[in-house]
Parts: structure tokens; C-alpha cells; sequence
């Protein structure tokens, strides 16, 4: 006998929990079904222990870099086991939030099992049949798997086992260096392993290449091996378990030989879900959405990493409420990924929203763009975390886009998400007092220097002068 929801949604992660919450809260039969763990990869294998992890390399690194405030430095001793507990118990202080019984207290009908597409309308789970006015698929996605020669005979890791290690990797080594490779990188390398990053392109390359080069100085900096355009032509496990990464050069085959490998190279969304019995359309990259999230079977939707676009968990969560306005009170309401943030959390920080520069003197008409370094910024100094830069582009005098690298580079952006998302022009940030000292006011800097040379020029003094003359 199937049953009859007005929402049913297929996958308790960051996507799917942020909707089944606001929709059975507005008074909607809800099922959310899901195979694994509540929480998805966000808190349970993404985020959440990531960033807890870099917390602990951010805890180590103080004790390394205190020469230059008069304080000797040590070596930290780093009890790796002690470190993984840390990044467990930060899981389990977030999992309430994400738990069946928090769920269920919603008024939420939990169903935890494999959920299936079994025609355009109804979906089955274990021994159950669903069927619901619409659909919401919300079921993420896993490490992509690069076609590399032996790479199937190696134990690799992936984010899936990276944060169950017991031991410290004596040479991690890593293919990938987008933001989680990079991410990685930095907090096992503070935590003591040495770490060898390697990517086909460039790091970050999906970044401003200014402030994507001032992350690899500070990678590099601290011990981390980048090798850049890697071409890598295969992977094999010695008898001892040691792992080689060989690497394909103009003229000669280089090898980087570790103990442990971590495959971060991208993502393949999860569509093993009968997704076809359903008719609805999909390709490698992912389930396709019109703007207002509609896959091809008008009782559908699809949210989150398993659509294509942006993979973000706040961008599934902003995409849960276009739904609750689309599914459930039936208003049109499209994604406007615009003012959309992303922040890649290496110390420094890199955090973008918007158009990088070259996207917008790509795409738009009357472009400038203006800087401003952390070096000229008063907190920075006092602070000795001078590297990095804002920048802020601007087309026609409208911000349309942001980037800031540097010493919390991911909190100085919020106001110019706002900005972005109102359509603001430069004047409405450079008008805000912002305190002293802060490193808020980098920005606000930058946006200043667009008027400096009018402020402090020629015409300006002579109207000053003439106005000096009368009485
Ligand atoms: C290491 C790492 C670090 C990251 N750091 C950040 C960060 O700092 N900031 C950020 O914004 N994003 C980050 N991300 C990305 C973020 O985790 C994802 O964008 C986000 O989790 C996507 O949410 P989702 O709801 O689409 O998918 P998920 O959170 O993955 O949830 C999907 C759920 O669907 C379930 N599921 C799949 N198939 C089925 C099925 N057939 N039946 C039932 N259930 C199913 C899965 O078990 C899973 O629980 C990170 C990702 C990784 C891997
Ligand atoms: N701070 C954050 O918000 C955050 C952190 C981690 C992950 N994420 C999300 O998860 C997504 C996935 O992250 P990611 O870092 O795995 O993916 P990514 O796609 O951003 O980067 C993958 C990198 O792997 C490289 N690569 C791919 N195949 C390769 C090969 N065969 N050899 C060498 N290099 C190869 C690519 O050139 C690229 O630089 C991100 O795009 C982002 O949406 C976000």
C-alpha cells in the first residue's frame, strides 16, 4: 500500500534537512528518506571535520610562528589520536541538529534506507512505497575517481575515510589541489606530516590567479610540496605498503613516493537512484535544473551537489527555500546564484563572491577593478599577517563582484555579498564607518581608492582654493 506525502525528499543532508525542516514547520506532510548517516557529507565526512581539523593545524601552527612577537617558538607536540577525537567530538556536538529524532519532532516521517525511483510518481524505500504530490532529490555527492593507471590497486583515501586515520601520515600525499586538497594540505601539514599537493593545472584554478598565488606562497611557506601541472601516468604499492605517484615529465618520469594518498579531484553527483524510470534527465555532471530547480519530470526538483552547478552546502541551503516557495506555496521563484559566497578555508583564507576579474572584463561592459594590500591595513600589521589584498570590481560603478585573501578573508566578505545581492554601486560602501582598527577596513579601502584620485586631484584643490577666497 503506498503512502501519500505532499513532500517527499530524497536525502538528509545539507540540502534536504534545511527543506524537510522549514516545510513540515509550515505544515506539510513530509517523508525524508536517507541510506546512510543524517547529516550527509557536510557534517559527517565534508565541513564540518575539515574545518575542525584545520582548527587543530591553526592551534599547532601559534606555537611555531610567535618569534616575530618576541615569544620563542617550539615545536608542538601533536598527539594525533587526541587531534581525531577533537574532530569527532565537533561532529558529534553538531549531530542533534541533524538527527532523526530532531526530525521527527518536526512532524517529519524519517525513513532510513535506499530510496529508488520505481515510476514518474513514486519512490520505494526498504519495504516501502512513497508516493507524494512532489519530489525533492537532495542526495549529494562522492569523490570522482580520476582514470590514473593503478590507482584501483592502492588503498587511496578519499573524504569519505580521510577523517577515520589512527596514525599521522608520514608523507601524505595528495591529488587535487582545489579547495579541499588545498585545504588538507595545510592542516596535516601543521599537524606534522610532511604533504606533497599535486595537480593537472594550477592550484585553485578556479580562482583568482592573484589571490590563488598568494595561498600557494603561504603553502609553500610553511613546507608544502605543490607540483603544478603533474601529469600523472600511474600509482603503485611497493611490498611494504608504500604508495608512488609517478609523474610524467617532458623528458624524464619524476616519482613522489608516501605512505598515504588522498584522492580529491572533484566530485561525481549521486544519481544511482533509478533516475531514468522517473524520466528525468541527467548527465555526468549532474541532474538537470531549470531555475527554479525543476529536473524534466514536472513532480521533481533537485537540489544540492547532485544537480549541476555550484556545490556548496550553503548553496543547497539557499536553494531549499526556492523550493518551499516553488513546491509549496506555489510561487516561481528562480536561483540567482549572483551574490552567491564561496570561501576556501586555508590560512590565509581566499573568499570570492560574484565575478572574479577576468569574468567580468570577459562579459561586462565599463570594468575597473580596485586593490587594496592587508600590508597598508593597521590590524594586519600589528597583527604580522600582512600578506594578502581585497579587490574589488565594479562594472559601470556597480560592485559585481569581490575577492579577498588573506587573515579572515571569509568574514570580511559578508557585506559585499549584501551588496552584490542589492545591486549596490561603490559609493554605498565606501559611505560606512567602519571601526579602527579592523581588517574590515581593507575593503573598504580598496572601494575608497576608485575615488581617491578625484578626492585629491587638481580640480578638487582649485575648487578648495577658490573656496578658501571667499569671506
Ligand atoms: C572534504 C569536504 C569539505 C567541504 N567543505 C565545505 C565547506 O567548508 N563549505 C561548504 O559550503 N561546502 C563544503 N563542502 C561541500 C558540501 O559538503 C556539500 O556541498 C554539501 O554537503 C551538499 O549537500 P547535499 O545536501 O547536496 O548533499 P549531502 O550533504 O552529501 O547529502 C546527501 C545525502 O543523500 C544521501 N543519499 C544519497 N543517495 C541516496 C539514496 N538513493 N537514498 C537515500 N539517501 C541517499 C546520502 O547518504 C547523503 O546523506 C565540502 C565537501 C567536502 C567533501
Ligand atoms: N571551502 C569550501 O567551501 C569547500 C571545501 C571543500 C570542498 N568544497 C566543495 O567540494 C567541491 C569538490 O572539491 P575538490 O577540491 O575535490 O574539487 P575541485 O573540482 O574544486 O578541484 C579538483 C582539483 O583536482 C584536479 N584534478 C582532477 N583530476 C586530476 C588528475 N587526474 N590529476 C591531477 N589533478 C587532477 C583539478 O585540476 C582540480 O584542481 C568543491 O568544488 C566545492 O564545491 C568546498
Amino acid at each position: 500500500m503506498a503512502e501519500r506525502y505532499d513532500l517527499c525528499i530524497i536525502g538528509a543532508g545539507s540540502g534536504g534537512l534545511s527543506l524537510a525542516a522549514g516545510a513540515a514547520q509550515m505544515g506539510a506532510k513530509v517523508a525524508l528518506i536517507e541510506r546512510g548517516e543524517m547529516g550527509g557529507d557536510c557534517l559527517n565526512t565534508g565541513c564540518v571535520p575539515s574545518k575542525a581539523l584545520l582548527a587543530a593545524g591553526h592551534a599547532a601552527q601559534v606555537f611555531r610562528s610567535s618569534a616575530a612577537f618576541g615569544i620563542a617558538p617550539a615545536e608542538p607536540q601533536v598527539d594525533f589520536a587526541a587531534v581525531m577525537a577533537h574532530v569527532k567530538g565537533v561532529i558529534a556536538a553538531i549531530a542533534p541538529n541533524d538527527s532523526q529524532e530532531r526530525f521527527e519532532g518536526f512532524g517529519v516521517d524519517v525513513i532510513r534506507a535506499p530510496a529508488r525511483f520505481t515510476g514518474p510518481s513514486a519512490v520505494s524505500a526498504g519495504d516501502r512505497t512513497i508516493t507524494a504530490k512532489r519530489f525533492v532529490v537532495a542526495t549529494g555527492s562522492t569523490a570522482a575517481i580520476p582514470p590514473v593507471p593503478g590507482l584501483g590497486e592502492v588503498d587511496y583515501l578519499t573524504n569519505e575515510t580521510l577523517f577515520e586515520l589512527e596514525q599521522r601520515p608520514d608523507h601524505l600525499m595528495i591529488i587535487g589541489a582545489g579547495p579541499i586538497g588545498c585545504e588538507m594540505a595545510q592542516a596535516f601539514r601543521r599537524l606534522g606530516s610532511a604533504v606533497t599537493l599535486l595537480d593537472r593545472g594550477p592550484i585553485l584554478p578556479n580562482e583568482d590567479p592573484d589571490a590563488a598565488a598568494v595561498v600557494r606562497e603561504a603553502l609553500e611557506a610553511e613546507g608544502i610540496d605543490i607540483i603544478e601541472n603533474a601529469g600523472i601516468s600511474g600509482v603503485h604499492k611497493d611490498a611494504n605498503g608504500r604508495i608512488t605517484v609517478m609523474l610524467a615529465g617532458q623528458s624524464q618520469t619524476l616519482h613522489v613516493t608516501g605512505d598515504k594518498l588522498l584522492v580529491a579531484a572533484g566530485r561525481r553527483p549521486n544519481l544511482d537512484l533509478g533516475l531514468d524510470a522517473a524520466g528525468i534527465e541527467h548527465t555526468p555532471k549532474g541532474i538537470k535544473v531549470d531555475r527554479r530547480l525543476r529536473t524534466s519530470n514536472r513532480r521533481v526538483y533537485a537540489i544540492g551537489d547532485c544537480r549541476e552547478g555550484p556545490q556548496f552546502t550553503h548553496a543547497a541551503g539557499y536553494e531549499s527555500g526556492v523550493i518551499v516557495q516553488n513546491a509549496l506555496l506555489r510561487l516561481p521563484a528562480k536561483v540567482n546564484y549572483a551574490a552567491l559566497p564561496r570561501v576556501v578555508y586555508t590560512d590565509p583564507e581566499l573568499a570570492q563572491v560574484g565575478l572574479s576579474r577576468a569574468e567580468a572584463e570577459r562579459t561586462l561592459p565599463g570594468v575597473a577593478v580596485h586593490d587594496w594590500p592587508f600590508h597598508e591595513n593597521d590590524r594586519a600589521q600589528a597583527e604580522r599577517r600582512t600578506e594578502g589584498f581585497a579587490r574589488i570590481v565594479t562594472s559601470k560603478g556597480r560592485i559585481v563582484g569581490a575577492t579577498f585573501v588573506g587573515k579572515n578573508a571569509g568574514e570580511l566578505l559578508h557585506p559585499w555579498t549584501l551588496a552584490i545581492g542589492q545591486k549596490r554601486k561603490l559609493r554605498a560602501m565606501t559611505g560606512a564607518i567602519v571601526a579602527y582598527p579592523t581588517l574590515s577596513e581593507v575593503g573598504k579601502r580598496a572601494a575608497s581608492s576608485a575615488f581617491t584620485a578625484a578626492l585629491f586631484g587638481p580640480s578638487m584643490q582649485r575648487a578648495v582654493r577658490w573656496l578658501g577666497r571667499l569671506p
